[in-house]
Formats: C-alpha cells, sequence, structure tokens
C-alpha cells in the first residue's frame, strides 16, 4: 500500500549533507517505506547533485535558507555551522502533505519505521544531552503554513536558545516535556550513536531494538575513511569509538558504497562526457597517490561540490590491482553555467547574513499582510 499524502523529510543545505541525505533515503527505500521522500535543498546545492538526489527522492524542493545567524547562542554548542539549521523550518510549507516525518541528514533507519505516522504533530525522542528537550533529529509534524508563520513571528522575537532550529522548536512546542506521553518517541527512533557509551548497559539490553540512528555531533559518517575489503571505517589517532558505533558507522558506509556510490560515478561520467564537447574542468575520481599520509576529514569549504576519491592501499595485492579505501573530498567547484543560470534566475534574498531576523520579519509582514 501507498501512502502518497504522507512523506519522509530530510534537508540538504550543501552538496556535503546531500551525501547524508542520500544514505538516509536510500535506507528508507531499502526498508520499503510506503511513503513519499522529500528532500529540500537550498540554492548552493550543484544541480549534478539535486539529479542524484531525484533518483532516491519523489521530491526534490528548491527553498531559501533561513539562518539564525546568532554566533552567540551557537557558541555555547561550539556549534557555529548550526544557524543555518533554522532552514528545517520550511518543511512546514509542505502543504500537499497532510502529515510528515523530519529526519535529519545525518539519521539512517535500521528498519521500516512507517509506523511514526500514527504519531501526531509534535512527536519527537528526547535529546540525550537533555532529557526535557526533544532532539529536532526526528520528529513528527503537520505541514502548516499558519505553523510556519508562528514559527517565523516567534524566531524573529524570541530567537532560539541554542541558536539551532532544535532550541526554537523546543521554546515553541514547549508543552512537549509535560503534556502528552504520546507524543514521546521512543529513544530507539533516534538512537544518538555516541549515547551508545556513555550507557553501554542500557545498549546491550535495548539496542537490539533500534531503528534510527542519528550521528549527531560534529564529525559525521562521512567525514571517515572506510575499507572496501573488510567493509570497515578506517579509524585514525583522532576517532575514537566504541565497536557499535563503528558498526553503525560501517553500516553507513555500505550503503554509500553500494547504492549512492554508483550514482555519483554515473553523474561523473555524464558530466565529463558533457564536458569533452563544452572543454570545461569537471570533478574528477582518481586514484590518491598511495604514499600521501592519510589527512584530517576534509572540513566542507564556501561552495562545496562533492568529490569520491579512491585511495589504494599502500600494499598492492599481486593477483587484482583493486581500489580499497574510500573517503569522501570535497573540493571548491566552480558552479556549472546552469548553477551561474539558476541563480541569476531566482534573483532572491537567501536570507543570510546578520540581518536575518529582519529578512525573516519582513517574510512574516509580507505574509501576513
Ligand atoms: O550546514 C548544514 C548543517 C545542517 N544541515 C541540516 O540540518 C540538520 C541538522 O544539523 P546536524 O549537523 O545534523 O546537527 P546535529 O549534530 O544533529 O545537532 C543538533 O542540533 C541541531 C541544531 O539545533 C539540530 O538541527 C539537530 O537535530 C540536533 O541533533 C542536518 O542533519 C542537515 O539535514 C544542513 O543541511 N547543512
Ligand atoms: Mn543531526
Amino acid at each position: 500500500m501507498s501512502v502518497t499524502d504522507q512523506a519522509f523529510v530530510t534537508l540538504a543545505t550543501d552538496d556535503v549533507y546531500c551525501q547524508g541525505a542520500l544514505v538516509l533515503g536510500q535506507s528508507l527505500r531499502n526498508h520499503k517505506t510506503s511513503r513519499k521522500l522529500a528532500v529540500l535543498v537550498t540554492p548552493e546545492v550543484s544541480s549534478g547533485m539535486r539529479s542524484v538526489l531525484s533518483s532516491v527522492f519523489d521530491e526534490v524542493i528548491e527553498v531559501g535558507v533561513l539562518d539564525s545567524a546568532d554566533s552567540v547562542h551557537l557558541a555555547l554548542m561550539q556549534r557555529p555551522e548550526l544557524g543555518v539549521t533554522f532552514t528545517k523550518l520550511h518543511c512546514w510549507t509542505l502543504t500537499h502533505y497532510s502529515k510528515c516525518v523530519f529526519m535529519d541528514a545525518d539519521t539512517l533507519v535500521l528498519c521500516n519505521v512507517d509506523e511514526l505516522f500514527d504519531r501526531e504533530e509534535f512527536s519527537a525522542a528526547p535529546d540525550s544531552g537533555w532529557p526535557d528537550c526533544f532532539n529536532s533529529g526526528v520528529f513528527v509534524f503537520q505541514p502548516s503554513l499558519k505553523t510556519y508563520n508562528l514559527l517565523l513571528q516567534f524566531a524573529a522575537e524570541h530567537g532560539s536558545f541554542d541558536g539551532g532550529d532544535q532550541g526554537l522548536l523546543n521554546s515553541f512546542f514547549s508543552s512537549w516535556a509535560t503534556a502528552d506521553i504520546g507524543k514521546h518517541l521512543p529513544f530507539l527512533y533516534n538512537l544518538s550513536s555516541s549515547s551508545v557509551y556513555t550507557y553501554v548497559p542500557a545498549f546491550n539490553h535495548f539496542g537490539r531494538d533500534a531503528k534510527v540512528v542519528h550521528f549527531l555531533g560534529t564529525t559525521k559518517p562521512w567525514n571517515y575513511k572506510y575499507n572496501l575489503q573488510t567493509k570497515r571505517v578506517m579509524q585514525d589517532g583522532t576517532t575514537s569509538g566504541s565497536s557499535h558505533q563503528l558498526s553503525f558507522l560501517a553500516l553507513w558506509w555500505n550503503i554509500y558504497s553500494a547504492s549512492i556510490l554508483p550514482l555519483l560515478e554515473k553523474l561523473q561520467k555524464m558530466e565529463e562526457a558533457e564536458s569533452e564537447e563544452c572543454k570545461q574542468p569537471v570533478h574528477k575520481v582518481e586514484p590518491r597517490d598511495s604514499n600521501a599520509r592519510p589527512s584530517e576529514p576534509d572540513r566542507p569549504s564556501e561552495q562545496p561540490a562533492f568529490q569520491p576519491a579512491f585511495q589504494e592501499t599502500s600494499e598492492m595485492n599481486e593477483v587484482a590491482h583493486f581500489v580499497s579505501e574510500l573517503s569522501i573530498h570535497f573540493k571548491p567547484a566552480k558552479p556549472t553555467p546552469e548553477d551561474e543560470r539558476r541563480k541569476w534566475e531566482e534573483g532572491r534574498m537567501d536570507y543570510m547574513g546578520k540581518d536575518a531576523f529582519e529578512h525573516i520579519k519582513k517574510k512574516l509582514d509580507a505574509f501576513l499582510h
């Protein structure tokens, strides 16, 4: 049975987070969801990546960037990059759906979770850091322009106590902690991979029933390296993790290498063929220097574009010369002419920068009058 007026929704504001969105979408497909899959993207997401997204998601929807620009509160979390998570609020505008489940791009489903649609707005699981707050990485909501506008108004008036969407949503849906236990999703629907080692006995006892893993925190699965032969995530000196955490990471990479990489390679071949015609530089997949020291995980840059790069191990297999180590590199790419054209045609405000709240308020006023 397919339910076409309900959807899982995620968000990616750049080509880096798209890698996570793709794995999440694929995990939902693998577990045969009967709901639609929608991804919100912002103008920065390249046209190549949009086409890859559209082979996994039913809908790729462009939205403008909403940024809290609240460096003071974000500094308390040591996550200056998360102001842009206000963009999540756009999910309430998807009124062609009657109900949705939002999932962060750094989550992964381990089984079919369609039963989440039995819940009402606003349902979410406790945050492992402050359990009287919900974590905003997985939540059930009902799209509504009225709610959307109220959220923008609330943001303009009160801001967010953590500078991100989670602080804002917790203040807005403030009765969550006490009003209705039916709106508390079990922690198993948003298992933060880091709490696995902070309460090991609980994980040993309940962990087998985990339904959604959330790679919350600064280091995301795409920042690791993966060994295709052993099917394990490679640890460098800076990486520590329990074996459970490592197996969740390996699962993410399994899906990435089996289902997402072929799509990216297809795109790359097409781009290369096109550039042969137009003689333009493109992203390349290249074997990396096998003697080079593994570097720090690359941080996304201003205009990131994906570059899956194969890295060969130093000990070559004598029988077959094959690629065994995989890591994702992001390097600044020149936007394609298509990207340029799109930005030009849109010619619209991106709600970024220090006047973010002013922009939000303007938008709100436009709606109200
Ligand atoms: O540059 C960015 C940053 C975030 N996102 C999206 O926003 C989500 C939230 O960001 P994430 O890096 O996953 O944050 P967390 O490490 O999970 O941190 C917490 O704090 C965030 C800010 O309040 C909340 O959005 C999260 O749900 C909460 O788990 C991501 O998954 C993406 O879908 C982007 O698309 N681009
Ligand atoms: Mn997250």
